[in-house]
């Protein structure tokens, strides 16, 4: 994409979740990425700003703006790729994709029968039809196939700038011909370089650069011909969380994510009789649909720092829930849940609503603490449901498969009834004494590592934890136990941030050190 302006690339910042470590230079050439067939995702990107968007705008006092993603790539008759494939992600996202078709290819599960290129005047006038008129957001491109076609598109964005471009360029054709060399990279500030090709490797392994620092991305590599359409995939789904409101990074691994859930979804499913077929975008085409397929949307690995909120405390220390959520986001908490018992149904929603814009802009899950109602109302990521609350089979008749449910256990028998419920994760305790649960039984360490002994779900451990005992409790050293789960040693504090960051260290310390 050389002739794009590239002096407007990038000035966003980005907040990197702590699960994603910064390689070195060195470190991603050594692991053979250097030679590797990749495609590249850059995203030339002018003005992303750090504040999260919402998801449907109010623009007056009648219309909802909605965010927009145009693709300008080829059309796919067999619909697994191409234009019909970011249709499908983006809706599958929630955000609305308009297209211009640059080319028109016959091509199935066996491969590209013919290409017919759209005219340069053609592809300029599409252009013009929607960026003169719609509010596009993001522009996410494929298919250029000719640099007449880049050229016009170029012209295009200088007439109607957008946030920002995602362009997923083909660098080297699936004969080993490269099409794009390193110096076209070099351009960039954000790339992304897919390691899904690397055949030997156990996981599909993805480097994000962000101009500074390289990040590695591993997902478990799912094994299926279905992965036609993957790559187009990927780029579609960056762009529609970009267009969103999320940073970056957090674009990316929800991105990446949701690629995996579809392709283990979709991993048996047979549409055509050629080597390698196309996947559900919509989750939806298998019928027997039962709680072990369901799509894995839920990294345990997000337990390990769990932040719950408590109005009261927030309130005693005169901040919002907002400004807490956020602090303990930058702190490090790795997912949050609202525990709102005294608020007002109406002002709990609100501030529902605009914790989920803040966490989804950061990447963060974010749980609703018993109310089913208020967590799909504000379209939050999950709820967390105790013994003696709306059961979780119930809850996951009613959020369907993709949400995440949490159950509170005190008791192996209480975990092996989650698992069959279809929960996702177990909170064990208390721990320890707690003055935030009024009554609460404590089932100390002992009963924290019963459960987690037999537990098929991953657990995190609350009650009385903070930084003077969260060593103790990971050190029980049981594979199911992902984290610790904390109300007061966070929220019943001066600074959320300083609390959440030591916490967050000593965690970080004390894993390093059990492995
Ligand atoms: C992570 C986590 N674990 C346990 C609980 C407790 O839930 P519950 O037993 O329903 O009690 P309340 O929080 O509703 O008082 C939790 N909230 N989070
Ligand atoms: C909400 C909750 N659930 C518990 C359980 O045992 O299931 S203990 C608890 C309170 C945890 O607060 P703190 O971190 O301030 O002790
Ligand atoms: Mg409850």
């Amino acid at each position: 994409m050389g002739h794009y302006n590239c002096s407007q690339i990038l000035s966003c910042s980005i907040f990197f979740p702590k699960n994603c470590s910064p390689l070195s230079a060195t470190e991603v050439s050594s692991k053979g990425f250097g030679q590797s067939r990749a495609l590249g995702y850059l995203f030339a990107n002018s003005t992303i700003h750090q504040a999260p968007c919402i998801v449907a705008m109010q623009e007056d006092n009648s219309k909802l703006r909605i965010p927009h993603v145009l693709t300008v790539a080829g059309s796919d008759s067999g619909a697994g790729a191409g234009i019909q494939a970011d249709l499908k992600a983006c809706a599958a996202r929630g955000v609305y994709c308009s297209t211009v078709i640059t080319a028109v290819t016959a091509q199935n599960t066996i491969g590209v029968q013919g290409v017919n290129i759209v005219p340069e005047d053609f592809v300029a006038e599409q252009l013009k039809s929607v960026l003169s008129d719609m509010n596009v957001d993001i522009v996410k491109t494929g298919m250029l196939p000719s640099i007449g076609i880049v050229k016009v598109l170029h012209h295009s964005l200088k007439q109607f700038p957008v946030r920002a471009l995602v362009v997923d360029p083909v660098m080297v054709s699936t004969s080993g011909d490269v099409l794009a060399g390193p110096s076209i990279l070099a351009g960039f500030r954000n790339v992304l370089v897919k390691g899904g090709d690397l055949a030997s490797s156990l996981d599909a392994v993805d480097i994000f650069f962000d101009g500074d620092n390289f990040y590695e991305l591993r997902s478990p590599r799912v094994r299926t011909r279905n992965t036609h359409g993957t790559g187009c995939t990927l780029a579609s789904c960056i762009a529609a969380e970009l267009a969103k409101g999320s940073l970056m990074l957090s674009a990316v691994k929800v991105a990446k994510r949701y690629v995996g859930s579809a392709l283990d979804y979709s991993k048996d499913i047979a549409i055509g009789n050629g080597l390698q077929g196309p996947f559900d975008h919509l989750l939806k085409l298998k019928s027997n649909v039962h709680n072990s397929c369901r799509p894995q949307v839920f990294d345990p690995s997000d337990l390990f720092l769990y932040a719950v909120t408590d109005s009261g405390m927030n309130k005693k220390w005169g901040r919002s829930i907002t400004d807490a959520v956020k602090a303990a986001i930058e702190g490090g908490a790795t997912i949050v849940q609202l525990r709102e018992k005294e608020a007002e149904t109406r002002d709990f929603l609100e501030s529902a609503k605009a914790c989920v814009e803040i966490c989804r802009a950061y990447g963060v899950p974010l749980l609703i603490n018993d109310r089913i109602d208020v967590a799909l109302a504000c379209d939050a990521d999950g709820v967390h449901v105790g013994q003696s609350d709306t059961p979780a089979s119930i809850a996951r008749t009613l959020l369907g498969p993709e949400k995440i449910i949490g159950v509170s256990c005190k008791t192996p028998e209480q975990a092996h009834q989650a698992w069959v419920d279809g929960a996702d994760y177990i909170g064990c305790g208390g721990v320890y004494s707690t003055n935030t649960k009024a009554n609460n039984i404590t089932v100390g360490l002992e009963g924290l590592k019963a459960v987690c002994l037999s537990s098929k779900l991953p657990v995190v451990a609350i009650g009385g934890i903070g930084v003077s005992n969260a060593r103790a409790v990971m050190e029980i050293g049981v594979a199911a136990l992902k984290g610790v789960a904390v109300v007061s040693a966070l929220f019943d504090r001066e600074s959320v941030l300083n609390e959440t960051r030591k916490l967050h260290a000593l965690l970080k310390e004390t894993t390093s050190s059990v492995k």
